[in-house]
């Protein structure tokens, strides 16, 4: 069954769905479950992801990548997994700041990987960095293999949000430290209209005139308007089995920095 959402995009009730972001999909009229339309609207944007990604954030979105990942320095981890990778530019600011033995990025969108495959490969760093195709929710590696993961702008589009965490705490060695880089709602009054009229109305038209998909930028806005943020998503965290749970607004709250350790 569908449903609109007050924030113009459609609502699937999927009975899986526990979270009201989880039901958030970015096509009307699609019989697909979420994830399926997820790794379909990567697919079409990946050619322009990069670039829309500097172009709508105004570059600020390097300074949060930057601070989320120096977290992880004093723990120096060796082996690191970085979730809905895309087209890996979190995986190659990781290799530049915390130069790990191995990166492994996984991701469900065959579009995202090939772009971030070619960059890395560009880069000389396909030794180094090794992106793969493989979903959050079922991730294909044995228990304790990793000693830190990263997930930048990725857990607000899992199918299933505790599923995506329970998972990546499985895969995490114990001592290792999770941190995820994520969209959240800024709470000054006059910033949050500013802010809404940016990402309800602007966002989407900018991702209509130059990635010619408006969808995948009315997506965004919606799943940030639904998505568990601050103290909220560090309880879910808690909830799955993450200790020492953190968050940290950055940019008047618009982004958020979570960590949590297995
Ligand atoms: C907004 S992009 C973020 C990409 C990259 N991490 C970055 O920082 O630019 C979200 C990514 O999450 C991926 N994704 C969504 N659900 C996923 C899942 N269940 N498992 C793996 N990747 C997923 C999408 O395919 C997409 O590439």
């Amino acid at each position: 069954m569908i449903t609109i959402s007050s924030f113009g995009n459609y609502v699937s009730s999927h009975p899986m769905a526990k979270f009201a972001h989880d039901g958030v999909v970015p096509y009307q009229n699609s019989e697909l479950e979420k994830k399926q339309q997820v790794a379909e609207m990567f697919n079409n944007i990946a050619g322009r992801y990069d670039f829309m990604n500097r172009f709508l954030s105004a570059g600020i979105d390097v300074k949060w990548r930057k601070k989320a990942i120096n977290l992880l320095k004093p723990l120096r981890p060796q082996q690191v997994l970085d979730v809905a990778t895309g087209t890996g530019d979190f995986a190659i600011m990781a290799h530049k700041l915390l130069h790990p033995e191995k990166i492994t990025g996984i991701d469900i969108s065959e579009g995202m990987l090939a772009v971030g495959k070619e960059k890395i490969k560009k880069l000389g760093l396909s030794q180094l960095i090794d992106l793969q195709k493989g979903d959050s929710e079922t991730i294909h590696f044995p228990d304790n293999s990793f000693d830190a993961i990263t997930v930048a702008f990725g857990v607000r589009n899992f199918q299933n949000l505790e599923k995506g965490l329970s998972e990546m705490l499985r895969v995490l060695k114990p001592g290792g430290k999770l941190v995820v880089l994520e969209f959240s709602r800024p709470n000054k009054p006059v910033f949050k209209t500013v802010y809404n009229i940016y990402m309800n109305i602007l966002a989407p038209g900018i991702g209509k005139m130059l990635a010619k998909n408006r969808e995948a930028y009315q997506y965004l806005n919606d799943s940030m308007q639904t998505f568990p943020e601050r103290d909220q998503f560090t309880q879910i965290m808690q909830g799955v089995g993450y200790t020492d749970t953190s968050f940290n607004p950055l940019t008047m709250g618009i982004c958020c920095i979570y960590s949590g350790t297995k």
